[in-house]
């Protein structure tokens, strides 16, 4: 019998429906494929032509999965300029290659609000996507950083443990980044979570990236920039993702949609110091942490510890794998700091292996698309001109009871579709 062997380096699913194609005339007897090349031996010697076929539908392969993420980079580059585009092919290289000065470049361009910038965003994100997709897929599809909101009414403690733990992760290998969700940052001129002076040991540290999301004071802004961030870090090797926020606005709301797990930080405090917290916040929360549990606080931090524990089983289960708990800590003697990770990682090993880690990230994926389209629809038709002159008059009619909400929603709504 006349036998060719044929080894190849794409995956192997590939190969089979390559063989299938090209190879009808050829007989395999033998074919097989491991994650790192894919060979087969048929009864037949292969001719020039199925080897030039074999040649070119290897190249394919390589860019058989980026297909049709290239097309869709290529429709948004299409009116971009050379300097543009190697502008974020920098970007993009130097963020892989874990720079920190293109990462700090990247998110500065993902909050300009400059269309043309936004644009150049846009791309910079869809190959860091791709990028994304690929070290996940090489890594057995397990997602390459645990993302982690925290939250707590101001002078919770959430910079001096944040400091600690930050710290401590370093220290154990991971790379950590911070990010600040501060909505008043666009009214105060600032953003006061960002502050770096608050995290004066973890600012330091070169595998430890702190950066406040200005959010421009709106909902939404908090939704895009600091999702977007969230995929820059990780694209530059981050594998801890902090993103903080104060618990008293409805920032934590939007933050607790972005993460894989949600970490409420309480202070020894009684109820009135907590007023300001939102029932609905401890709902979110996978994990409660007492703070300031050291010298005097230590007996209220207990205190505080049962009645949320007790509080906290009379909740809804939001997961089928994980009951929140209640932990005490101390950033200042450390205690409790260890158990607190040991316990976060339990939950991303549980939800991991439950599968219902992946789902809560394809449904926020959505949630993100949604509430983007959202703001977007909105804008385009509060300044739709149809409607823009339409609107003050009818809102003054509504209020006097003229007309119903009902009636006055529908007319502006024909207007705008009269014109769209
Ligand atoms: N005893 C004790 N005090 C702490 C601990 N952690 C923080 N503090 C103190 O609590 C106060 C507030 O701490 P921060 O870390 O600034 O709190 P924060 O939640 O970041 O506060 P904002 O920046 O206002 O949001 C500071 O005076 C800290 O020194 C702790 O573990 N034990």
């Amino acid at each position: 019998m006349n036998v060719s062997m044929l080894l190849l380096f794409p995956h192997h699913n590939f190969l089979r429906s390559f063989s299938k194609t090209f190879f009808r005339n050829y007989q395999f007897i033998f074919h097989s494929g491991t994650r790192f090349g894919s060979g087969f031996i048929c009864t037949r010697p292969l001719n020039y032509i199925g080897l030039y076929h074999a040649k070119w539908m290897l190249l394919l392969s390589s860019f058989k999965r980026k297909l049709g993420v290239q097309t869709t980079i290529k429709l948004h580059t299409e009116g971009f300029s050379d300097k543009e585009r190697r502008y974020v092919d920098k970007l993009y290289t130097g963020l892989i290659q874990g720079k920190r000065a293109s990462l700090a470049e990247a998110i500065t361009l993902i909050e300009s609000t400059h269309s043309r910038k936004r644009d150049l965003a846009q791309v910079l994100l869809q190959m860091v996507l791709t990028y994304h997709r690929e070290q996940e897929q090489s890594n057995k599809g397990k997602p390459l950083a645990f993302r982690v909101g925290l939250s707590g009414p101001p002078g919770a403690g959430k910079s001096t443990f944040i400091d600690y733990f930050g710290k401590m992760l370093t220290e154990n290998g991971h790379k950590v980044s911070v990010l600040a969700v501060d909505p008043s940052s666009s009214t105060s001129g600032g953003s006061l979570l960002g502050d770096k002076t608050r995290m004066i040991e973890l600012s330091k540290d070169m595998n430890a990236y702190i950066r406040p999301s200005p959010t421009r004071g709106t909902l939404g802004g908090v939704t895009r920039t600091t999702n977007e961030a969230i995929l820059l870090c990780e694209g530059g090797g981050y594998d801890v993702i902090l993103i903080e926020t104060v618990g008293v606005g409805q920032s934590e709301f939007a933050v607790a949609d972005m993460v894989d797990m949600f970490v409420l930080l309480l202070p020894p405090a009684g109820g009135d110091e907590l007023q300001g917290i939102k029932r609905g916040i401890i709902e979110m929360a996978d994990l409660v942490a007492i703070t300031k549990a050291d010298g005097d606080l230590i007996v209220p931090a207990r205190r505080i510890q049962t009645e949320y524990t007790s509080a906290m089983k009379l909740l809804r289960k939001r997961s089928k794998v994980w009951r929140p708990k209640v932990v005490r800590i101390s950033a200042r003697t450390g205690e409790g700091i260890t158990e607190m990770w040991d316990k976060m990682k339990e939950f991303q090993d549980l939800m991991l292996a439950s599968s219902e880690f992946i789902s809560k990230r394809q449904k926020q994926q959505k949630v993100w698309m949604w509430n983007l389209i959202q703001e977007n629809v909105l804008e385009h038709f509060q300044n739709c001109s149809s409607v823009k002159d339409q609107i003050p008059l009818l809102e003054e009619k509504v209020a006097a009871g003229d007309i119903s909400p009902g009636l006055a929603a529908d007319l502006l709504l024909k207007a705008f579709k009269a014109q769209n």
